[in-house]
């Protein structure tokens, strides 16, 4: 599978970058958690062990006609905790304003864009939305881009941390398990999948 042909080390490049990355991610979940004071919720239950990251690799193509625009990828959030997100600066990527707005994102050249997830609106029940995006081609140009998805691990279990549930926020979703929901609704791209799935 890995181009270990021409390439050596390729592979074990690519695992390092990946624990590199789940650590980061697990980092800054875990700021995220502290600063809704429930970073011993994070501990206990949600992640370290619990949580495994996915890489996958990217290429978008250039659309058939010269002045029109193609689908990369479509209106969707991601199924996961959190992603980060690197291309080769060739635009595309697009995220939806709450006021319905389709705005372009722009990644700079060594930096990460870090996109909130579904399984992170829970954890922070509704605080952080997760964030809808699409990928939408146009110019003479392919695109490359990687995603590093942290999820809960098979079988984990996700429910909004009791400290966050309150008069102004009312509990959002039930307790379930993540695999399953994604066993589910893997390929359901609707925005609502996770509020079909576990909403209250
Ligand atoms: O290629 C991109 O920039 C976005 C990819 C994406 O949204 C995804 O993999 O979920
Ligand atoms: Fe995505």
């Amino acid at each position: 599978m890995w181009p270990e042909h021409g390439k050596p080390g390729f592979c074990e490049f690519l695992e390092c970058v990946n624990a590199k990355m789940l650590e980061l991610n697990l980092l800054l979940l875990r700021m995220i958690m502290e600063s809704y004071g429930v970073g011993e919720y994070y501990k206990s239950k949600a992640f370290g062990d619990n949580t495994v990251n996915n890489f996958r690799a990217m290429k978008y193509k250039v659309p058939k006609s010269k002045n029109e625009e193609g689908i990369g990828l479509g209106p969707h959030v991601d199924k996961t905790i959190l992603t980060f997100l690197c291309d080769d600066s060739v635009r595309g990527l697009e995220a939806l304003t709450q006021d319905g707005i389709w705005i372009s994102l722009h990644i700079p050249k060594g930096a990460l864009l870090v996109m909130v997830g579904d399984a992170l609106e829970v954890l922070s029940n509704g605080r952080l939305q997760a964030a809808k995006h699409r990928v939408i081609m146009s110019g003479e140009k392919e695109r490359y881009s990687c995603a590093f998805y942290t999820i809960p691990k098979d079988g984990a279990g996700i429910e909004v941390p009791q400290e966050l549930v309150d008069e102004d926020h009312p509990l959002l979703y039930r307790p379930f398990v993540y695999s399953e929901y994604l066993e589910k609704h893997l390929t359901n791209t609707n925005f609502d999948a996770l509020q079909v799935h576990a909403g209250i």
